[in-house]
């Protein structure tokens, strides 16, 4: 296919009109377009289109932007200029001083490069690069072009500072920040054109966005109807992403290009960026993967290379080809046309950000260097400098889906004060299995599975790991090692005594009461110190979760089948059985995959929490099998599956908001029990809506411990630990600084309330706020709480009920975990909420049967018994006010609470979270902290009725 040029004549041709006139006298003027519609032979002439071929790559990070992008002319951190005058490549230093630094052939852009200014990012294009300077946020242009003139670009638009830059070949575009402007009739409108063509896409578009252009054939200023999140310059003409739509847009010269009229109307992108005569995106469905529009082209000496399959984080566009960058190892693959001089990309290189020339590419190493390479065709060599691999933009903490680049000097600051925040890789590379998630703190990272070695990489890195283990053996010989191994034994012994004295202080501390079975629950003071047993090993009550044939669970769910699923999760399904017994169950089965490890350590953590775990919101374990490779846990069956189904899935009847709430309460409690009732507390670390699972009566259970662990007796001591759970869902803290501590539970338990509060996902991409706390939480603190109440549910007429959960809510999604309530409180609080929602508290009538409510104690006996009918060795003390039931032996004890109890001892609750309310004032109103604070003796009584 060849590329159609009609209009306009040769730069050649051009230049000398332009030259008579001065490019720079050429006057602003505003621009408006007209966009037709693609006709079946330009439709035909899609050179680019996506790949049908599936790729195994899951992708579990959100991305909400990607701005690492740098295109033929699209900004970045480095920028690489083309032309007869030779390639050059500047680049922002490496040293955090945001000074730019130029190398190539191009003399006029290497020394006219200003030496201390500093630049936010940088374009480049026909024999000239442009920087956005810092301070006052105006392009400044450099080099030898006649249509880009030295300086900042003119003429100038009063007092229009730029967010974004990009360069074409002869041009340059600047998105301006915040426009205040308002639509005349001859601007262009999205909106409008798209509507001209009859085109069932009815997305309105109400802001407006202004994108100043400069140079040959653009001096203009460009009204666009709709909010443009990014611009990206192709040869004459320009593109850009919708903030809301995600859909692209371009005006200007398509000529030889067919960019306007083949844009994919229905495409929705992360990312997109411009070539010479091509547009290429990242989409934000089919895995990430690229789909170009524009035209082909057929030279004698050059091939095409076709669009690959691999999901992208970026995209570069040069004259005829672009390069992406691969989101499993930040290698690059590049399609389009390639000469036949063409060097191809280096072997294994994975790279930070990259740049486009005309027939060239180059891109940062990820490598302590930080240095700029480059291939293709006349690219710019020999740059001894190292290139920031991003732009800094005012962020102080990036979000989901990008991690904050360190530099491996630690010294060296690269975005002081912000942080430089590089989009997450997602997948691992085929035989290798993710190790670590990406985190704020760092990239996902990926191991070898010794165990199914196929490549040569991963015998070596095997056989490495192999050798230094012998390599430690051998110097078991030497005679160093008899001393080493006296030395270490003391060491041992010492810090053996210390750790046993100190688990001592903190069992004393947490004081762990143990079993009491005559204790009448309505007047004891259940406070921990009042108790101080320690476990006694013969009391406990042991029943072991049953052990399971593989047989008897396959005929229970007839053979696995497809349509026993009731759910799925990231490594199991669910599946719904019958046992011999009639007993209805869950069979949650470990989907063996790659990450043989990582199941089998969660199926453990999940089994050997469970069997020892007790209370009436805690799924019940029934069982479990480990066969062979199988590993499958047997729960009671919860009929009406997961909060998250209810709330996001197609579940008919929306629940109302006295059962979300008490859905709260009841998953509260459980976590509650977790926190302060086992000693030493279990840190869930998934509590998200999928696994709060929902029985025939409505009742709340909270379910998967794979990830849990038992964490410090208080949360002033927090646990290093690398961070595991669910996006959106994921205490920042524990996240950036790994500490963990009961108090992210805390964290993801507000974002819970949040979604029960306003039915939308932890994070959904559908809206502009696509994180829910970032959304959420400024909206309660305005007070605005209507505008976040769910819209399939009508507004409760106790709002004061809704305005107290909203500020519990806000509470515990506070960044740090210090000033987030303890569950005990939030309970306390949700708990006063639901009697408000219900009728006054102050009503000394119970207005509502405690089962009814909260049917803890009566399913908690329906649990028992009806395990103990199944397991022949459990034993359960059922007594009338307290319940104990434990089922192995354990240093974990778990008395039983009720609420009444736990009311009694949150007055002494060391939270610090705010002053306590000491009157009813108008029912239950009460300023501040209130919501979570002790009850006052008209709401205890009330509660004592009722729960
Ligand atoms: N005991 C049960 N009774 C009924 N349905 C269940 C039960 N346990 C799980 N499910 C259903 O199966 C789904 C998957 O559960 P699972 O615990 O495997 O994964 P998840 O928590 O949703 O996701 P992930 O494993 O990624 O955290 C749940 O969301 C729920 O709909």
């Amino acid at each position: 296919m060849k590329i159609h040029r009609r209009n306009p004549p040769p730069f050649e041709s051009q230049l000398s009109v332009m030259n008579t006139k001065g490019p720079t006298r050429e006057r602003r003027r505003r621009r408006s377009y007209t966009l037709s519609g693609p006709t079946a032979r330009e439709r035909r002439t899609h050179f680019f289109s996506i790949s049908n071929l599936h790729s195994l790559l899951l992708l579990f990070l959100v991305f909400y932007e990607f701005r690492q992008v740098s295109g033929l002319g699209s900004m970045s951190s480095l920028a690489v200029s083309y032309g007869e005058n030779g390639p050059s490549l500047c680049g922002l230093n490496a040293d955090g001083s945001h000074l730019v630094s130029c190398y190539g052939s191009d003399t006029s852009v290497v020394y006219g490069a200003p030496f201390r200014i500093p630049f936010s990012g940088l374009t480049a294009g026909d024999g000239f690069v442009c920087g956005l300077l810092m301070e006052s946020k105006q392009p400044y242009c450099w080099g030898n072009n006649v249509y880009i003139q030295m300086g900042v670009p003119q003429p100038t638009a009063p007092m229009a500072s730029y967010s974004e830059i990009s360069a074409g070949d002869h041009h340059l575009c600047a998105l301006r920040e915040n426009p205040s402007h308002v639509l005349n009739g001859s601007s262009i409108s999205s909106f409008q054109s798209f509507e001209s063509l009859n085109l069932s896409f009815s997305y309105r578009l109400e802001r407006s966005s202004i994108v100043d252009c400069w140079g040959y054939n653009m001096t203009a200023t460009h009204d666009i109807q709709g909010d443009l999140r990014s611009i990206t310059a192709g040869s004459v003409f320009n593109c850009g992403l919708f903030r809301e739509n995600k859909t692209a847009f371009c005006w200007g010269d398509e000529t030889g290009s067919g960019v306007i009229s083949l844009i994919p109307k229905n495409s929705r992108f992360r990312t997109i960026s411009a070539g010479g005569f091509h547009v290429c995106g990242v989409l934000m469905a089919s895995l990430s993967r690229v789909l170009c529009w524009g035209r082909s082209l057929s030279l004698d000496n050059g091939k095409m290379e076709s669009i690959p399959t691999d999901s992208m984080i970026s995209i570069v566009g040069g004259r005829f080809h672009s390069c992406g960058l691969r989101a499993r190892d930040k290698g690059v693959s590049c399609w389009g046309f390639i000469l036949d001089t063409s060097t191809p990309v280096p072997a294994n290189i994975r790279v930070l950000a990259l740049a486009a020339g005309d027939y060239f590419t180059c891109g940062v190493l990820a490598s302590a260097t930080l240095q700029p390479v480059c291939w293709g065709s006349s690219f710019p060599t020999n740059l001894p400098m190292a290139v920031s691999p991003g732009i800094c933009y005012s962020e102080k903490t990036c979000s989901t889906g990008f991690y904050a680049f360190r530099h491996e000097n630690s010294d060296i600051d690269l975005c002081k004060p912000n942080k430089l925040c590089l989009p997450c890789s997602h997948g691992c590379p085929s035989g290798m299995y993710q190790s670590f998630p990406c985190t704020e703190a760092s990239d996902r990272r990926c191991g070898f599975n010794c165990s199914i070695c196929s490549s040569p990489e991963c015998f070596s890195a095997c056989s490495f790991q192999i050798h230094e283990r012998n390599r430690a053996l051998l110097s078991l010989k030497s005679p160093v090692f008899f001393i080493e191994l006296a030395i270490a034994v003391v060491l041992v012994s010492i810090v053996s005594l210390l750790a046993v004295a100190y688990v001592r202080i903190k069992l004393q501390r947490c004081n762990c009461s143990a079993i009491e079975p005559k204790t009448n629950t309505k007047t004891c003071s259940f406070r921990k110190e009042s108790i101080k047993i320690s476990p006694d090993l013969d009391e406990l009550k042991i029943r072991r979760a049953q052990a399971f044939s593989y047989e008897e669970l396959e005929r229970a769910t007839g053979g696995f089948k497809e349509e026993s699923i009731v759910g799925k999760g990231s490594f199991s399904s669910v599946f719904k059985g019958v046992l011999k017994d009639g007993t209805v169950v869950a069979v949650k089965r470990a989907i063996m995959a790659s990450d043989v490890k990582k199941n089998s350590k969660e199926f453990h953590t999940e089994l050997d929490l469970l069997s020892r775990l007790n209370h009436a919101h805690l799924l019940n374990l029934l069982g479990y099998c480990e066969e062979g490779g199988e590993r499958l846990l047997v729960y009671e069956y919860m009929a009406h599956g997961s909060l998250h189904e209810h709330l996001h899935g197609n579940r008919k009847e929306p629940l109302n908001w006295v059962r979300r709430v008490t859905i709260a309460v009841q998953a509260a409690r459980g976590i509650e029990y977790l926190h302060g009732y086992a000693c030493p507390p279990v840190i869930h670390r998934d509590i998200k809506s999928s696994n709060i699972l929902i029985d025939e009566e409505f009742n709340a259970r909270v379910a998967d411990f794979g990830l849990s662990l038992l964490g410090p007796a208080d949360s002033n001591s927090p646990l290093s630990e690398l961070p595991a759970g669910t996006l959106g869902y994921l205490d920042p803290e524990y996240y950036r600084l790994h500490y963990l501590t009961t108090k992210s539970d805390v964290y993801s338990f507000g974002v819970l309330l949040l979604e029960l509060i306003s039915g939308r996902k932890a994070i959904d991409m559908k809206f502009e706020d696509g994180n829910i706390v970032e959304w959420a939480v400024p909206l309660i603190k305005a007070g605005n709480l209507n505008a976040i109440l769910d819209p399939n549910l009508r507004p409760p007429v106790e709002m004061e009920a809704m305005r107290r959960i909203a500020n519990i809510a806000s509470r515990c999604v506070r960044m740090r975990g210090r000033e987030r309530p303890s569950m005990e409180k939030v309970t306390t609080g949700l708990e006063r909420a639901l009697a408000l929602l219900m009728g006054s508290p102050c009503n000394e009538q119970p207005i509502l049967p405690s089962e009814v409510v909260l049917g803890s104690s009566r399913l908690h006996k329906k649990a028992s018994q009806r395990s103990s009918n199944r397991s022949g060795s459990s034993e359960t003390i059922d007594n009338e006010d307290q319940r104990f039931e434990f089922r192995a032996p354990s240093w974990i004890t778990f008395p039983s609470v009720t609420s009444s109890q736990r009311r009694k001892s949150s007055g002494s609750d060391g939270d610090g979270d705010g002053k306590n309310c000491s009157e009813v004032r108008d029912g239950l109103r009460c300023l501040d902290e209130e919501e979570i604070a002790p009850a006052s003796p008209q709401q205890e009584l009330f509660l004592q009725h009722n729960f």
